[in-house]
């Protein structure tokens, strides 16, 4: 078995509940989707197998996988998933909701970005849904959305930079709305990758 693999790299993760933790991140080629706020060069991969990944991973001290991409449930299936967890791995993934997800994966990130109707019937429950808002975009409706106990609005920023408009917009609309709450992307605030 091969994954296509963009890039593997070692961090914290920057966004979201797990925000803070360390995380090897195994960033898979290709998207479905051609989103215009889209901050992420992913269409490059080279062929890996499961173990040259291990391999590559098993230099960090560290149990946690975050899948993403691009679209990391393009590639993934309950094989690949199964192979790290006997391994003792704990993975999360960062997935559009546009593909059923593996089972066994620890910790579900879903960002929907279109036909919000079709991502519950593929995925029931989450960790969290995480909502990429710019000024003016309206307040997704949790009731047809897959059930999660939290509701993340995090502001579309300008490459690394912070755009306020976008920050003051997702605060009102949490203060109004306070099932929501705010995720940045700390990362690039603090200049780590
Ligand atoms: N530190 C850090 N955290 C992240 N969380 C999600 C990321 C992504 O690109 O999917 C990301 C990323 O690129 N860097
Ligand atoms: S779904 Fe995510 S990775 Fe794919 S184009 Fe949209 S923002 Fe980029
Ligand atoms: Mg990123």
């Amino acid at each position: 078995m091969n994954l296509n693999v963009n890039e593997i790299f070692y961090s914290l993760q920057g966004e979201g509940g797990r925000t803070g933790q360390a995380s090897i991140f195994i960033r898979l080629a290709k998207c479905n989707l051609a989103c215009s706020f889209c901050d992420t060069d992913f269409e490059r991969g080279v062929k890996m197998s499961l173990e040259e990944v291990l391999k590559e991973i098993e230099q960090y001290n560290c149990k946690w996988i975050i899948w993403t991409g691009g679209e990391p449930a393009l590639q993934l299936n309950d094989k690949i998933v199964a192979f790290f967890k006997e391994r003792g791995y704990l993975q999360a993934i960062e997935t559009n909701g546009t593909k059923r997800i593996p089972s066994g994966i620890d910790y579900i990130t879903c960002s929907p970005k279109q036909n919000f109707e079709i991502v519950r019937e593929l995925i029931p429950e989450v960790d969290e849904l995480r909502f990429p808002i710019q000024k003016g975009d309206p307040l997704p409706d949790i009731s047809i959305l897959p059930k999660t106990n939290r509701y993340l609005l995090s502001p579309i920023f300008d490459n690394d930079k912070v755009i306020q408009e976008n920050v003051d917009y997702c605060i009102s609309l949490i203060k109004d709305n306070p099932v929501w709450a705010l995720s940045l992307q700390t990362h690039k605030l603090i200049g780590i990758r």
